[in-house]
Order: structure tokens, then C-alpha cells, then sequence
């Protein structure tokens, strides 16, 4: 799903009662008026609301004076999301000097990438609202020395990233003038000359490791996870791990994705042109220990949503694909191709680099290793949040439901069903994921985006109805068990 953390600028409750956000009711003297802080990573902002307002409402005040739309944020209190917008902040228990986590969406920021002429990449995340060009950046020492082009001209400092790269995929260069020392020391009858330009780069080393991605010693690990030995990997998932081993063996490390409230990493093929993968770590799911985007641990255990734990979500991914039976009908895995709703293939794998991270910065990757779900990274042309659901056939909104209901799925919003316009003809399929949510131990967070959608008011067809009647949940807590997971009785 399409969001991130994004800190937020420290303001005072004046600025945003300036910002003309509070209405009289939210003046200190109201009686049940209570000061609450929104906080991301280390910043915080205080905000008076009332006790009585709803959850909808406190959304739309942050949109009001931050430009972050409602549908774009997610509110967290002490590990639980305020998914239920009609509730009001007193039904989450949120009293006077509680802090609240906002996590925005991703899609409020737009990424641009700065290529330096020797091939370093940087990437910056620019407020689309604020977006006016800086040019700063660790390690060079004097702006008058930075020069920004973009397609073979300077960037003048008060153009607007916005009007730059209006395609989304606009490169900017980032040339630096730096001179470079050179030294002579005469030696007999010559002169040997020295050039020191090692500055042009944060080690020295770039170049040197942009000409040496040939077969590497192998600094990582990857390998499936099999509890069970008489599991057998079915194909799907083998061609899912061979060639994100050939893209680690080339040197092309995990890219984590700049989206998501847990840790996602991008795992590229052997050409590092394309992905391959996701890879989940269970260390890095949101309230987890090694968390990437600053979101709190989980004082008891439980995780963003009620009824799941923190540090399962890989096991929940992969029960998802296990449970995605073929049309034909449910089936030992090994022969498995797609199954009716199209779960990518995922598999359990442990996997060390010393790209994930970690709270200590650097680990070679022995001291890197982690275990979480590998997924099949799905090409598409963006999420069901970027379009109306008008176009989406009628049964591939059905499929999503069905799989859906059958996991009590606890997390789909638009953003986590993938849309691709791959068929013939470019019709458009419905690809689910992030399932790390599904199977909770209560409903209390099964909501369902497409509930809203007209393609529920139809009936499902008879291809689906004989799909339904062919499901067994005995069979598949079996199943689950046979590939390592004893679903809690709950959950069953
Ligand atoms: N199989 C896949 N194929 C292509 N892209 C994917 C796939 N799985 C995840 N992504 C993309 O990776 C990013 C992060 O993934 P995801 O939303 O699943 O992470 P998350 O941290 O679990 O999110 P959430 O905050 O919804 O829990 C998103 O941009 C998503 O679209």
C-alpha cells in the first residue's frame, strides 16, 4: 500500500488555529477540548480537538493545515489504528496529553532523483506543496559549486520541481565543480605526477565499484524457509528465487520502497533494470523492533491492526497464497500455478544483506540477517487508489472479495490491489496484495474498500459460486500446518 511516514514541521496551536482549522467549539475553554500530539518520526505537533469529534473530522482538520488528504493518512494510537472514521476520538480511549502516529501516504510526496555525472544516485522526497529547488546536499562543501541540469539545462533556484518532471520520471544531474589535487615530485630526470580527486565521491570508491559488478564474493544470503521437509517448492516460487539470488550474486541491492508502513525491499534482477521481488522482514513490520518508519514497538504484542500480531505478517502473506486455490479447486501447493484471486506467489525465505536496515547503520550482512516474505513483484500501472472503480471488471472484483472474505482480510484498502492492463486487449486484471493483516483474531478491522464498489451489487457467476462451494477450512488450517503454521484456534 502506498504510504510512508512523513514528518511534520513542529507548529504552534496558534498556526493552525491561524490556518483557520478550529472552529469556536475547539477553543480551549470547551469542556471536553483536550491537547493531543501528532508525531513522526521526532517531530510532534500539538493539536486541540474535542473528545467528541470523530476520527473523520481530526483528519480533516490535518488536511485543512497540512494539505495531506484524509483518504492519504492513517491516525495510530498505542498500536492501534483509528480505522472507523465515524468513531469519536473518545472511543479510541484518547485522553489529554496522548500522542497520535500519522502516517501519510507516499503519493503526497513526489521522489526526485538527482544522478551525479559519475553515476551516484541520490533521492530526495520533495513536498509537492514546497517543491521549490534546494540545492544542498551532505558532503558537498560550497552551493556555488553545485550546478543542477535538467534535459541539458541549469535549473535556475526558484523553478519548482513540480513544473520539472511532469511525466513522474524527469532525472536531474547534479554536476559539482571540484578541483582535484594534483602534485608533482621530481624523480631523477622525470616528474610523477599525482591527482587526488577523492572527494568527488563520499569514499573513493564509486567508480571502482561501478566497474567491478562482475561475480561478486558472496556478501549475502538468500534461502526459502521450509519447516516441513516434505514440502515441495513448487515452480513458481523457484523462478521467484533464482533470479532475486542472480540480481544479489550481480550486486544489485534490496531497494526499499519508499511506500508502505512497514519495511518493503524491491529486489532486482540480474540486469538491475527491472524487479523481481518484494521481501518483506518480520523485524521491520509496522511496531516491530527494527521498524523503518518510526513507528512505536508494540507495547503488548498486538499489531497495526486488532486480532494480529506483530512479527507474523510474513507468515500471513504467505498463508494468503497458500489459500488462493486454482480454479480447478484446492490442491497440494507443488503443482500450483495461479489461484483464483491471483495472490502473487509468496514464499517464506531467510535472506542477509547489509542494505536492510538496521538500527546500528552499517552490518556486513552476516550480522544482517533476516527472515519475512518474498512476494512476486507484479509489474502494474498503479493501485485501485489511482482510478475510479468503474472500469474494473465485475468479476475481478468478485475474485478480490471472495478472497477477501474467506481471510478476513483486515487491510484492503484501495491501495493494496494492484491494477494491471497486461491481457490481451489491455484489459484490466485485479492483482491483491499485502495480505500481512489477514486471518486476525477478530473482525473488528475487516473493512472492505470494495464494499463501495457497483460491481458488488451483481451476482456472483456460477464459476465463482462452484469456486466457493469447493473451499474447505478444515483442509486449509491442514494445509497451513503442513507448510509450518499452527493457525491459533482464534484465527482458525
Ligand atoms: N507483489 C508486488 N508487486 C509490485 N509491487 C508491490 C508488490 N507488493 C508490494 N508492492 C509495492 O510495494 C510498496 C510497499 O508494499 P506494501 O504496501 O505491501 O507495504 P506495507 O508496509 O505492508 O504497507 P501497509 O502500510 O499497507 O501495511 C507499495 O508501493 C506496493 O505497491
Amino acid at each position: 500500500m502506498s504510504k510512508a511516514v512523513v514528518a511534520l514541521s513542529p507548529v504552534l496551536e496558534e498556526s493552525v488555529s491561524i490556518a483557520g482549522c478550529l472552529s469556536d467549539r475547539h477553543l480551549p475553554w470547551s469542556r471536553d477540548s483536550i491537547l493531543i500530539y501528532l508525531t513522526v518520526a521526532n517531530s510532534v505537533t500539538p493539536m486541540r480537538v474535542l473528545e467528541s469529534d470523530s476520527i473523520a473530522s481530526v483528519k480533516l482538520r490535518i488536511q485543512n493545515s497540512k494539505g495531506f488528504f484524509v483518504k492519504k493518512q492513517k491516525l495510530v494510537f498505542e498500536g492501534t489504528e483509528l480505522a472507523r472514521s465515524n468513531s469519536l476520538v473518545r472511543d479510541y480511549g484518547v485522553t489529554d496529553g496522548n500522542v497520535l502516529h500519522l502516517v501519510v501516504h507516499l503519493s503526497d510526496l513526489q521522489v526526485v532523483t538527482v544522478r551525479t555525472v559519475c553515476g551516484k544516485v541520490f533521492e530526495f522526497h520533495v513536498e509537492r506543496s514546497r517543491n521549490q529547488i534546494a540545492k544542498r546536499g551532505k558532503g558537498f562543501v560550497d552551493l556555488k559549486d553545485e550546478e543542477l541540469i535538467f534535459d541539458g539545462e541549469e535549473l535556475a533556484d526558484q523553478r519548482l520541481i513540480h513544473d520539472i518532471g511532469k511525466s513522474g520520471d524527469a532525472v536531474i544531474h547534479l554536476q559539482v565543480r571540484k578541483s582535484a589535487k594534483v602534485r608533482a615530485k621530481p624523480i631523477l630526470k622525470d616528474l610523477e605526477l599525482s591527482i587526488d580527486a577523492s572527494n568527488l565521491t563520499d569514499d573513493g570508491t564509486e567508480e571502482l565499484r561501478m566497474v567491478c559488478r562482475k561475480p561478486l564474493q558472496r556478501d549475502f544470503c538468500l534461502e526459502p524457509l521450509i519447516v516441513n521437509p516434505k514440502v515441495e517448492l513448487p515452480l513458481v516460487v523457484k523462478k521467484l528465487i533464482d533470479p532475486t539470488f542472480d540480481g544479489l550474486e550481480r550486486g544489485n541491492h534490496p531497494v526499499i520502497s519508499s511506500e508502505g508502513s512497514g519495511g518493503a525491499y524491491f529486489m532486482q534482477d540480474s540486469s538491475g533494470h527491472g524487479y523481481i521481488s518484494v521481501f518483506k522482514p518480520m523485524d521491520e513490520e509496522p511496531m516491530a523492533q527494527n521498524n523503518p518508519r518510526g513507528l512505536p514497538l508494540s507495547t503488548d504484542g498486538e499489531g497495526l491492526k486488532k486480532g494480529t500480531r506483530v512479527g507474523q505478517g510474513a507468515f500471513r502473506e504467505v498463508a494468503a497464497y497458500l489459500l488462493d486455490h486454482p480454479r480447478s479447486g484446492p490442491c497440494s501447493v507443488c503443482g500450483k500455478e495461479v489461484g483464483f484471486a491471483g495472490v502473487p506467489p509468496t514464499v517464506m525465505v531467510s535472506c542477509a544483506h547489509r542494505g536492510f536496515f538496521n538500527p546500528y547503520g552499517y552490518l556486513d550482512a552476516s550480522k544482517n540477517m533476516k527472515i519475512g516474505s518474498l512476494q512476486m513483484f507484479m509489474k502494474n500501472s498503479g493501485s485501485c487508489e489511482d482510478m475510479g472503480p468503474r472500469a474494473f471488471p465485475v468479476e475481478e472484483v468478485h475474485k478480490i472479495s471472495v478472497l477477501d472474505i474467506c481471510l478476513a482480510n483486515a487491510d484492503r484498502h484501495v491501495g493494496n490491489i494492484l491494477v494491471s492492463k497486461e491481457g490481451e486487449g489491455g484489459q484490466i486484471a485485479l492483482i491483491p496484495i499485502d495480505h500481512g493483516y489477514c486471518l486476525p483474531e477478530t473482525f473488528e478491522n475487516c473493512t472492505f474498500d470494495w464494499l463501495y464498489w457497483p460491481q458488488v451489487r451483481q451476482p456472483y457467476s456460477s464459476d465463482t459460486l462452484n469456486y466457493i462451494m469447493s473451499l474447505d477450512a478444515e483442509q486449509d488450517i491442514e494445509l497451513l500446518k503442513f507448510h509450518g503454521w499452527n493457525l491459533p484456534i482464534e484465527c482458525a
